[in-house]
């Protein structure tokens, strides 16, 4: 489906649905709130699906999306520019702790190239979707052009209903790209009107002086561009990043389809600002994985009003994150399967 199909398929939660699972919550064999985040959890993701109980996350799939930036020649990371290639490789090759971690948690890994700099050969399971071999030096020219940012988005969309209609019950968003913390700050400033120094954090783990000049680099794009966060295709495109872009259309398929999307780290987490800026009420099918230590990730989750499920102090990307709070989400589903009532068991209630 092209964006404009896609948006014009979100529709909100269902309350039916929602009210189903608060009242089988409240006769579960379990004191009322016991079970803390994950009783809200399951109540939304029966919302989403449109019946409670909403069927369990299994099987489940993160997508990887690498692309390449532009304003990396600005030096706001430590990392060379070819990394984004090799660890594409290595998440091919199942190496990375994202599939270490995807193992445990039984999801499948999908790996694309929206926008990775360095060619990278066919074949080994890799989606092939560059729309160009990395961004524009934002702090120059727009990171995009508009129909650039469209080629992301939608090529994020396909990837959503590719994974769905081989079987997925529950996506999971992975990014990898070297210098895109940066992106992910601005669009989060574009998107909540929060200060630079708000948004930016130390990335892959940079020193001060580096972090203080990525600040400016930030203040310096946001006075330039001005984004609009009425037009979030205009914003993906100036300051955004074609991962970013990628994942806004990804979190979007997911919810077109009814389906939950686990959001992993800061990246995420700007694209799920530029997702629920088309359309609201694609928040519905959003789930926070956990908090990224990126204090862009929290100002953006905030705004989104969704509170993480893990706070592990993690910063890694690459879906990480949110393949460790799948089993989290399962189990919140799983509650409404298997649990039985004070009737069926005959447990007196107080
Ligand atoms: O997921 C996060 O919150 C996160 C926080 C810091 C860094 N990363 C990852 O690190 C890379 C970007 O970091 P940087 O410092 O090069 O902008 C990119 O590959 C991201 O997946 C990811
Ligand atoms: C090694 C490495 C692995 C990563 N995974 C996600 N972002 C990353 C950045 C680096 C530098």
């Amino acid at each position: 489906m092209t964006l404009e199909t896609t948006v014009a398929a979100i529709r909100p939660a269902d309350e039916p649905a929602m009210a189903a699972a608060r009242e089988l919550q409240a006769r579960l064999t379990k004191p009322a709130g016991s079970l803390g985040d994950l009783e809200p959890l399951s109540v939304r993701l029966a919302g989403l699906f449109g019946a409670c109980p909403p069927p369990l996350p299994e099987p489940a799939a993160v997508a990887v999306f690498a692309g390449d930036h532009g304003v990396h020649a600005q030096r706001v990371s430590p990392w060379p520019q070819e990394v984004t290639a090799q660890m594409v490789a290595n998440f091919l090759a199942g190496g990375a702790v994202v599939n270490a971690f995807a193992r445990q948690s039984g999801a499948a890994v999908t790996v694309v190239d929206v926008g990775v700099a360095t060619p990278l050969p066919a074949g080994s399971g890799l989606i092939s979707a560059n729309v160009r071999r990395g961004t524009r030096d934002m702090t120059v020219e727009p990171a995009l052009t508009r129909d650039e940012a469209r080629a992301a988005v939608e090529a994020g969309i396909r990837v959503a209903e590719r994974l769905v209609a081989d079987g997925a019950k529950c996506l999971l968003t992975g990014d990898m790209g070297i210098a895109n913390t940066t992106p992910a700050a601005t669009l989060i400033a574009a998107f909540t009107e929060a200060s630079p120094e708000a948004v930016t954090g130390r990335g892959t783990g940079i020193d001060n002086a580096m972090y203080d000049h990525k600040v400016e680099v930030v203040a310096a794009v946001l006075e330039k561009h001005e984004p609009d966060p009425a037009d979030p295709l205009g914003v993906l495109a100036t300051v955004g990043g074609l991962e970013h872009a990628a994942l806004a259309g990804f979190i979007l398929g997911a919810a077109a389809q009814r389906v939950p999307v686990i959001i992993d780290g800061v990246i995420a987490a700007s694209a799920a600002l530029a997702a629920a800026a088309f359309a609201p009420d694609a928040v519905a099918a959003m789930v926070a994985g956990h908090r990224s230590a990126e204090p862009g990730a929290s100002v953006a989750l905030a705004h989104l009003g969704l509170s993480p499920l893990l706070d592990l102090g993690m910063r890694l990307g690459e879906g990480s994150g949110a393949v460790l709070a799948l089993p989290v989400v399962a189990a919140a589903v799983r509650v409404l399967h298997e649990v039985a009532t004070f009737d069926s068991a005959g447990v007196s209630e107080k």
